[in-house]
């Protein structure tokens, strides 16, 4: 019903995607210099996705646009909590009452506010790696040290190291875990067990969680997702943060859902978050809960069917690559060890010997080393030829 197979141009549109590779990826100053001229790159590296968000969220926004004025705005129609509310207890088994429920103009300024109003100048914020690179800026921004936890990676698959997690969050400096579930970029659904194993170590530390919660719509099929708040029902130090931006594509709109249960968090939220939001966005937001679910159920389809074309052509063309099917996300986490050293510089290599933008090696705070990161949320004929030139640039090295 929905084409995913459609090219959709998006130059000109202002998108990072296409114009800010040279400064995130390079940190270039706009001299560099690729053997590639800028549209003949595939990109797979930022986590938006090639495909047109569904028509049904257009026409929302279509139909915002037709009233006319934008004034200030901040979200008063209960029909949006409504909507977000439906969309967590039908999908998840989840629910939280309305008064805990504020939005944010993305998930990572929440994470860059609330790390200063939960944590003190000299507490430390704790963190899974390899990890978003955002979560150690949001410790970053603030001041704050972050401190590390290695995953455990057994042929692909991840797994906490509880042990460590409970010594590092022993310290009683270290006050608040930013948590990514389910986890960017290993792609891992924590389990109902491992989850209740972190909030075990949460609880006896008295540790605030922040469980961002953002690529839980983007399960592959057969998986489920279980919010933190589900296995921790009664804890009230958990902040969790969810979107329909990643979900269904529409991070330029600048809107997602923060979950508070503290009073005393909330206060400071409320006292210090600027909490007006776009008009546009909250329209575009409530119908994608209201009625994205076709829509989202197609590209799971069309995502699977990516990630095991990944998968065969690997096997065919780098089988020394180590790679298993991310269990969430649209990203694709491959180890490359066995064809490049810890001090190659893959994006930068790939960039110039094949032609296609991507993300790896150091840009995932540690834990990272030799491994490349690819946006599978493309149409079929784009993957098929970034991974091409992805294996010939590699075997020719
Ligand atoms: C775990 C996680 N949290 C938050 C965000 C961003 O939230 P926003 O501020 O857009 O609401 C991302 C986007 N991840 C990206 C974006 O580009 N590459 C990535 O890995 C993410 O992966």
């Amino acid at each position: 019903m929905y084409d995913f197979d459609k090219i959709v141009e998006r130059r000109n549109t202002n998108a990072m995607n296409t114009d800010g590779f040279r400064q995130y990826i390079f940190h270039d100053d706009g001299t560099m210099t690729f053997p590639f001229k800028d549209e003949e790159f595939v990109r797979m590296w930022v986590a938006d996705m090639e495909f047109e968000t569904p028509e049904v969220i257009r026409n929302a926004m279509k139909d915002r646009i037709d009233k006319g004025i934008f004034g200030y705005t901040k979200v008063f129609d209960p029909e949006y909590y409504k909507a977000f509310e439906g969309w967590c207890n039908r999908r998840y088994g989840w629910t939280f009452p309305k008064e805990q429920l504020v939005t944010s103009p993305g998930i990572i300024p929440a994470l860059y506010e609330l790390v200063g109003y939960i944590t003190a100048p000299d507490e430390k914020v704790l963190a899974v790696t390899p990890s978003y690179a955002y979560f150690k800026h949001a410790a970053d921004f603030n001041g704050r040290e972050l401190v590390c936890s290695d995953l455990i990676n057994k042929d692909g698959y991840y797994t906490m190291d509880m042990d460590d997690l409970a010594a590092k969050a022993a310290d009683p400096k270290t006050t608040l875990c930013i948590f990514c579930n389910p986890h960017n970029p290993t792609g891992r659904v924590w389990t109902e067990d491992e989850l209740k194993a972190f909030g075990d170590i949460c609880e006896k530390n008295n540790l605030w969680v922040i469980s961002d919660e953002i690529h839980c719509d983007l399960t592959r099929k057969g998986m489920q997702h279980t919010p933190l708040g589900k296995v921790m029902p009664d804890y009230g130090r958990l902040v969790t943060c969810m979107a329909p931006s990643k979900t269904f594509n529409m991070a330029g709109l600048m809107f997602s859902n923060v979950i508070i249960r503290d009073s005393g968090l909330m206060a400071t939220w409320k006292a210090r978050h600027y909490d007006f939001e776009n008009p546009i966005s909250i329209a575009a937001a409530q119908a994608a809960y209201q009625h994205g679910e076709d829509w989202l159920n197609e590209l799971h389809d069309y995502l699977d069917k990516n990630f095991a074309f990944t998968g065969e052509f690997l096997k065919e063309n780098l089988p020394d690559a180590k790679y298993q099917v991310s269990e969430a996300t649209y990203l694709a986490w491959v180890d490359l060890s066995a064809y490049f050293t810890p001090d190659e510089d893959l994006p930068m290599f790939f960039a110039n010997e094949a032609g296609v933008l991507l993300e790896g090696g150091d840009m995932f705070v540690q834990n990272s080393d030799c491994f490349i990161r690819l946006n599978l949320a493309c149409p079929k004929s784009v993957l098929e030829e970034g991974l091409k030139r992805i294996a010939k640039a590699t075997l020719n090295k």
